[in-house]
């Protein structure tokens, strides 16, 4: 094992103090691998995540060399935790150095969740730990070379969403018709790897080829699946998913827990002069389970009363190229304007893209909508609900703030409540209606009938 050698401790005090300060050598033992115990998810039930790598799910394969690691600061008392009351830091006050307590961690050693997403993202198996273990693989990812290593029997069957179930008329074949449900479908000979992305994919339900018959099957693990089609929304890959059995003896290659609570931490703070709002700060904060950085403008000074805050979903397509499918660039814009208005406040950029399905995900609802089906449609025929964005990270990131109640700048209800539920109190919801376009007329129809978005 490789690693980098610590800098030397006479560079504390230096303009990046604690860099590669004290880097400890790896305890003895210590291993990716190791089990650590397991932790509450969130949902309730307690689960593991393992990755199977290739190397040991095919023991004849080299093992590839270690690879370098680096030490990774960690704050000795963590952003994440709410300052004192008042003690919000302004527009100009120095933020950092601050002391950091320095351990040599590989760069890999990411969230859980983050490392099981890269897993799937990148093809590779992840074990669902629990007393039922479930190992899959993703139908997008996987190729056929790591499913025939993974299920050498090739009787792996796969595991969809109840909504894609629905949207393949499955979903009366199945004992509980229920959208939220996840459905097995029994593997057959004819079910290969391309046969299975056709199916997990809707651009391809107008031109494949009949295929079937598709024999939905009981689902033992339930608790598991969901948890699966979970990581595989938060890679933002199709709900499609191989249930392979694998190994689990020697499989371990990298062990993580899932559901570790939604902390976040402060990883980095500058100053960003934006167009007619030079007194703003932009705040990276990076969430503990799925590594995602989320980012905080925090605009002018603001105290007292409760801070105007407008929490806004990643949309690259509106906030970067200016679509006019959607009105998220001009509502990003305005809502900077209406807060610097209000004296100052917070803009939470969230990466939520897609309501939550990630972009490529977003991208192929927008295909949908192109043949017809409106923004809430293409997201079921995905095998996605309407909206999968969860408030606790951004509820978090207040907190880290100081801020405990806001005026929420939203005419989405849900998206109050959401965060209300994750331990923000909503003083007041400001609506916030950008004029339509004759190409998001119909979308910003289709939320306020069937969205529950305000007038
Ligand atoms: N899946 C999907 N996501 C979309 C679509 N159009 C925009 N989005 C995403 O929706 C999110 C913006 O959410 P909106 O529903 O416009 O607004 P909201 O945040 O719910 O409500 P407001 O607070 O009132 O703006 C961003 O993540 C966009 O990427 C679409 O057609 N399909
Ligand atoms: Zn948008």
């Amino acid at each position: 094992m490789r690693r980098v050698e610590p800098q030397s401790a006479d560079q504390r005090g230096e303009p990046h103090p604690g860099r590669g300060r004290r880097a400890e050598p790896v305890a003895a033992g210590a291993r990716l691998d190791r089990h650590r115990p397991p932790v509450r998810a969130r949902a309730g039930a307690q689960f593991h995540l393992v990755e199977l790598s290739v190397a040991r799910l095919h023991p004849q394969r080299p093992r590839p060399a270690a690879g370098p690691h680096v030490g990774i600061a960690r704050a000795r008392r963590p952003f994440g935790r709410p300052p004192r009351a008042g003690a919000v830091p302004q527009l100009g006050t120095a933020v950092g150095p601050c002391p950091i307590d320095l351990r040599d961690r590989r760069l890999t050693d990411a969230g859980p969740i983050a490392r099981a997403i890269a897993a799937l993202k990148a093809g590779r198996a992840v074990r669902i730990e629990s007393a039922t273990p479930m190992t899959v693989l993703s139908v997008e990812t996987a190729t056929p070379q790591m499913l025939a290593i993974a299920d050498p029997a090739g009787s792996a069957p796969l595991l969809i969403s109840g909504r894609r179930a629905a949207a393949l008329s499955l979903a009366n074949r199945r004992d509980a018709a229920d959208p939220a449900e996840p459905v097995l479908i029994e593997r057959s000979n004819w079910l290969d790897v391309d046969n299975a992305r056709s199916l997990a994919d809707p651009s391809r339900d107008g031109s494949r080829a009949p295929i079937g018959p598709l024999a939905p099957t009981a689902l033992d693990r339930p608790d598991e699946a969901r948890a699966a089609l979970k990581l595989a929304r938060l890679a933002g890959l199709m709900p499609a998913l191989w249930l392979v059995e694998a190994d689990t003896a020697t499989g371990l290659e990298m062990t993580a827990l899932a559901g570790a609570g939604a902390e976040v931490t402060e990883v980095a703070r500058a100053r960003l002069p934006l167009e007619d709002m030079p007194d703003t700060q932009i705040v990276a904060f990076r969430a503990s389970d799925d590594g995602q950085e989320h980012v905080a403008l925090i605009v002018g000074a603001f105290g007292g009363k409760p801070p105007l805050v407008r929490l806004h979903s990643e949309c690259l397509t509106g906030d970067v190229f200016g679509s006019l499918k959607c009105d998220c660039g001009p509502q990003l814009r305005h809502a900077l304007r209406l807060i610097a208005a209000a004296g100052g406040g917070v803009l939470l950029y969230l990466r939520q893209e897609g309501r939550g399905i990630g972009l490529a995900n977003k991208l192929r609802a927008y295909a949908l909508q192109d043949r017809g089906f409106d923004t809430v449609d293409a997201n079921l025929r995905l095998g996605f609900a309407d909206d999968e964005r969860e408030y606790a990270h951004a509820a978090a990131i207040l907190k880290a703030l100081g801020i405990d109640t806001v005026r929420l700048l939203t005419n989405n209800p849900a998206k109050a409540v959401g965060l209300e539920q994750a331990g923000i109190g909503i003083a007041e919801r400001v609506g916030h209606h950008m004029p339509a376009n004759p190409h998001n007329a119909d979308y910003l129809a289709t939320k306020r009938a069937r969205s529950g978005h305000l007038d």
